[in-house]
């Protein structure tokens, strides 16, 4: 699956129970055969999003939402279905494998810890180890499960049948579909008002509803809202659920990561300080110069009064070195970090003349 870059999610269980962290998706109790796997996680079949569950033998589940991780510092490369492997391995001692469709690479997650794989011969390692400690002594009483043939195990065994009885069976069940959603901040008084350089701008949100519901929806359309106007706090703490979601009929709100955003919305207050210009280098022997003069003098600056004073604002050095004559030049305004800024109407460049004088031998 890797070589030809479908992607798949593969939870083996361990000994502890799955139910209590996964939702939805579909029960098969089928054979574990490398044609259903293909037949689940084509991408033009309607049951290849989220995670197939097996014991090693059977595949019991497929469809099946996983827990999304919140430690994306863990996850060096990969999307959605990393952080979901990555999530499941944090919270029961399953084994999950991904497969990138976009990469075409192997992952293994356990015990709340993610890596990428360097070869299959990797995989076939790590699943023997799981194999030995988890299914080594139930291989007898899995044999028997092996013989019995259920309907759904029998419809399994032809990947075509799959299929047939999966578009049948499928667009009535609950199914959840996550998405990278953007995060829209409206009505924030922006001459007075800023939030900080760190804002999330997109979440990963969880739907879920019908195949059927999910066929005629267009995630691109999702977004994520906040009206600010009415938060009066300066440190905001704002929970993302339907309320923030242009949600479409037939979809329901699940979760979302992060839950709650952390923000902070800095108050800014007009302050006018005169312009100076830092002068490096040294003049030629022959000309004195004069002081530089910026223009404009004075300009207005926004400041974080809460935690930043100002009293002059810098621009760019003029080099004296490589002045000949009276010249005007253009310099940039430096204003660092993130307590100040130039308002709307300010230019950040300024027009510095310097004069100079010839001095008379
Ligand atoms: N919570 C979840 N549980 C199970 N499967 C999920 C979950 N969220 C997303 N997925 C699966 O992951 C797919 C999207 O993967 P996405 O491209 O965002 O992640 P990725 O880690 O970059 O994977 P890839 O490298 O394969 O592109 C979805 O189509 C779905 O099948």
């Amino acid at each position: 699956m890797a070589d030809q870059r479908i992607g798949a999610l593969i939870v083996l269980e361990g000994r502890e129970d799955l139910d209590r962290h996964v939702h939805g998706g579909i029960e098969l109790d089928g054979k574990i055969t490398i044609p259903l796997l293909h037949s689940i996680f084509n991408t033009n079949a309607p049951g290849h999003d989220g995670a197939v569950l097996s014991d090693g033998q059977r595949i019991l589940k497929f469809g099946v939402h996983l827990p999304l991780s919140t430690n994306l510092y863990k996850l060096s490369r990969g999307g959605t279905r990393h952080t979901a492997a990555l999530g499941l391995s944090e919270k029961c001692d399953a084994l999950v494998i991904v497969v990138s469709e976009e990469r075409g690479t192997i992952s293994i997650a356990e015990n709340g810890q993610i890596k990428e794989l360097e070869s299959h011969s990797d995989l076939k390692k790590h699943l023997d180890d799981f194999w030995a400690e988890y299914y080594q002594s139930k291989t007898t009483s899995n044999k028997q499960w092996g013989e019995r043939r259920s309907l759904k195990t029998a419809l399994a065994a032809g990947s075509l049948a799959f299929i047939l009885w999966l578009s049948f069976a499928y667009p009535s069940e609950t199914v959840y579909r996550t998405y990278a959603v953007p995060i829209e901040y409206s009505n924030l008084e922006s001459t007075s008002y800023a939030l900080q350089d760190t804002v999330p701008l997109q979440a990963r949100i969880t739907l879920s509803g019908s195949e059927q519901a999910f066929r005629t929806f267009d995630p691109s359309e999702l977004i994520i809202s906040f009206d600010l106007a009415s938060e009066e706090v300066e440190d905001l703490e704002l929970d993302i659920d339907s309320d923030n979601i242009n949600l479409p009929a037939g979809l329901q709100f699940f979760e979302a990561s992060p839950s709650v955003l952390q923000l902070k919305k800095q108050y800014f207050v007009p302050v006018n300080v005169p312009v100076k210009v830092p002068v490096t280098g040294t003049i030629a022997e022959h000309l004195q110069f004069q002081p530089v003069v910026p223009s404009p003098e004075i300009i207005t600056i926004l400041v974080d009064t809460a935690a930043a004073t100002i009293d002059s604002v810098l621009t760019e050095p003029v080099d004296l070195s490589q002045v000949e004559e009276q010249t005007v030049q253009q310099k940039m305004l430096q204003l660092e970090g993130d307590s100040f800024r130039l308002s709307e109407q300010a230019s950040p460049n300024i027009t510095v003349t310097i004069n100079v004088r010839k001095i008379q031998s």
